[in-house]
């Protein structure tokens, strides 16, 4: 195989991402922002901070300059936090100088305006650009250690899905594709509220019927919510809806999960976000959900209360009675 990607984003989930696309046989770069960090990376062979022990394909190089990610490669995947998205895409495009195509593996809005993802795309480059998105159940270090994984490559051109598919595709991470890139951008950034949420009523020792109940409702929310913003009703069942879903709300790998544990436990969010000492991007996700439930009139009760614990300093106990005490109504 003679391609090349570029992954931007040497967190957990970029170096993953980086390794795989290596390992099947792609030239890859991997950049990060920190140059001491790349230069670690460089020197170690691997990522020691975040996937520890997992030695760099040969055909893995890193760097800390966008202007050598710009000349290695037309085709570049996004890993950097919601936060930083649009702030790295804006530096890297003024070296850029020829055509590009853009993927991420970003989960999240846009902080300033709750705009998703390939929204921002589109303003900085153009609509025309070939764009797709990559989501589902994915902890990095699974894939990191080769365990079997599926994900959805998001699109509206189905070629860049399959051009993306084909590089990251092999036996232990399957891809499918899907043309709802509304629908899997919106079940990639608010699984990770209902996570925080799931962790909260563990936390607070709450069972597993209640873990059940949560999970249910949550899908509830964010197919109203996706329905809404445009997405497919079906997509939120596939694997960047429930899979996902599933994946962050009962496993102690997610970062969200583990925030809300530590929340239910009774750490405040500052201690609780140090002990985690990663991304957590469900807490910027909790507020841009709750003011676009609240900007398109969608009922989202679980969404409200993680949101009130985290900005507002409702007891994660008094939340849990909050959603109780809604009033009985048709499951729908
Ligand atoms: N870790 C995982 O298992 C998965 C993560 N994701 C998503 O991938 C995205 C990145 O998450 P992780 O890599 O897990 O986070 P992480 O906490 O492991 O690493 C974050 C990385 O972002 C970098 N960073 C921080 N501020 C930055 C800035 N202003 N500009 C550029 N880089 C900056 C940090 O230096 C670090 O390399 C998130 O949206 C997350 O939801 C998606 C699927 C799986
Ligand atoms: O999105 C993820 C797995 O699919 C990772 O979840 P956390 O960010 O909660 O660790």
């Amino acid at each position: 195989m003679n391609k090349k990607i570029a992954v931007l984003g040497s967190g957990s989930w970029g170096t993953a991402l980086a390794i795989l696309a290596a390992r099947n046989g792609c030239r890859t770069l991997l950049w990060g922002h920190n140059p001491e960090h790349i230069a670690l990376l460089a020197q170690d062979r691997q990522n020691q901070r975040y996937l520890p022990g997992l030695v760099f394909p040969e055909n893995l190089s890193v760097t800390s300059d966008l202007a050598e990610v710009a000349a290695f490669s037309s085709l570049i995947l996004v890993s950097v936090p919601s936060h930083a998205f649009k702030d790295t895409l804006l530096k890297f495009k003024a070296h850029l100088t020829n055509e590009i195509q853009i993927a991420w593996a970003t989960k999240g809005f846009n902080p300033d305006d709750g705009c998703l993802l390939h929204e921002v795309v589109a303003d900085i480059f153009s609509a025309q650009t070939p764009a797709a998105l990559l989501s589902g159940p994915s902890f990095a270090k699974e894939v990191a250690a080769d365990l079997p994984t599926a994900i959805t490559i998001a699109s509206s051109q189905p070629d860049f899905a399959n051009h993306l598919a084909d590089i990251l595709h092999s036996e232990r991470f399957r891809t499918y594709t899907n043309s709802d890139l509304i629908g899997v951008e919106v079940g990639g950034a608010v699984k990770n509220v209902m996570a925080i949420a799931a962790g909260i009523a563990d936390g607070l020792g709450f069972g597993a019927n209640t873990r059940a109940a949560l999970i249910t409702r949550g899908l509830n929310e964010i197919i109203r919510l996706g329905v809404k913003l445009g997405g497919k009703q079906e997509t939120f069942m596939g694997l960047a809806g429930l899979g996902d879903l599933i994946l962050t709300c009962t496993d102690n790998q997610s970062r969200n999960r583990r925030f809300g544990l530590a929340l239910g436990q009774g750490k405040n969010t500052l201690a609780a976000a140090q002990e985690i000492g990663q991304e957590i991007e469900g807490i910027s996700a909790a507020k841009e959900t709750y003011l676009l439930a609240k900007k398109y009139g969608v009922d989202m009760p679980i969404t409200e209360q993680t949101y009130k614990v985290l900005y507002e300093g409702l007891a994660p106990l008094a939340a849990v009675q909050n959603l109780l005490a809604r009033e009985q109504k048709a499951e729908s």
